[in-house]
């Protein structure tokens, strides 16, 4: 019997492989699934077999724990504000298939995707997304609401600051310091410490605009 509920907060593409996670576990952890999101469009209609609620705000007034699975890293910061100002506990999921070292943290309402490796010592901040086949290897520091895309590698020591992007197959080099808000294109190599609200493409990467 189920004691308590799952709020996933969200109904595009990244909800649909969270819920992937979320069902696969809800027996285990005893919770119900419950799904929402803004979009009035989408009210009533099913996501991986679960009907969605919306607006967001008709889901939140029943309490219990939450899930934000929305990649872009803005949105996904400010909906875990509204869910914990409504007094709901962030909860995060990490897919079986993922590999994580006991010394590894994962902080509330993050989630890590099939194939993730976090290596020794990897601390990953809140609401965090570590997406399919990304390395967090060992040191690592995650900033809250950053999002490592799918294939990205993160050697030994790397720092991120808040709300950082590494899009997909980006590789980062070891030790190498990324500031909040920095947006690091797909297949980037980043061999040096990036300033903070730019974007960088490219190997070696290099800044093509302030964000
Ligand atoms: C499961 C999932 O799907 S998770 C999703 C993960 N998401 C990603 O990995 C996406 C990462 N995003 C990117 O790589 C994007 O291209 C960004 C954010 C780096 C840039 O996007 P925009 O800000 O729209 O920039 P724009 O497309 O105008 O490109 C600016 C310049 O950078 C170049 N550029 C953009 N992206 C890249 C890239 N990944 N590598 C090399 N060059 C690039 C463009 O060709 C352009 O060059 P130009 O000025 O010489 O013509």
């Amino acid at each position: 019997m189920h004691t308590d509920s799952l709020l996933i907060v969200g109904g595009g593409g990244h909800a649909k492989v969270v819920m992937d996670v979320a069902k696969l576990q809800a027996d285990s952890h005893r919770y119900s699934l419950r799904l929402a999101d803004d979009n009035l469009a989408l009210a009533g209609t099913r996501l991986m077999g679960l009907a969605i609620i919306a607006p967001i705000a008709l889901a939140l007034a029943k309490g219990g724990r939450f899930h934000v699975a929305i990649g872009n890293n803005q949105a996904r910061a400010q909906l875990n504000g509204l869910c914990q100002e409504a007094g709901m506990e962030s909860h995060s999921l990490v897919h079986p298939r993922a590999i994580v070292a006991n010394s590894a943290k994962v902080g509330g309402g993050s989630f890590v995707a099939a194939g993730a490796i976090l290596a020794p010592d990897a601390d990953i901040g809140l609401a965090c997304i570590i997406n399919h086949g990304a390395v967090v290897d060992h040191d690592c520091r995650i900033g809250a609401f950053s999002h490592i895309a799918p294939n990205a590698t993160l050697a030994g020591g790397v720092t991120l600051g808040e709300r950082v992007l590494i899009g997909a197959g980006a590789n980062v080099l070891p030790g190498v310091k990324i500031g909040d808000g920095c947006i690091v294109g797909a297949g980037a190599v980043v061999l040096n410490d990036l300033i903070a609200g730019r974007t960088y493409v490219g190997t070696p990467a290099r800044c093509v605009r302030e964000n």
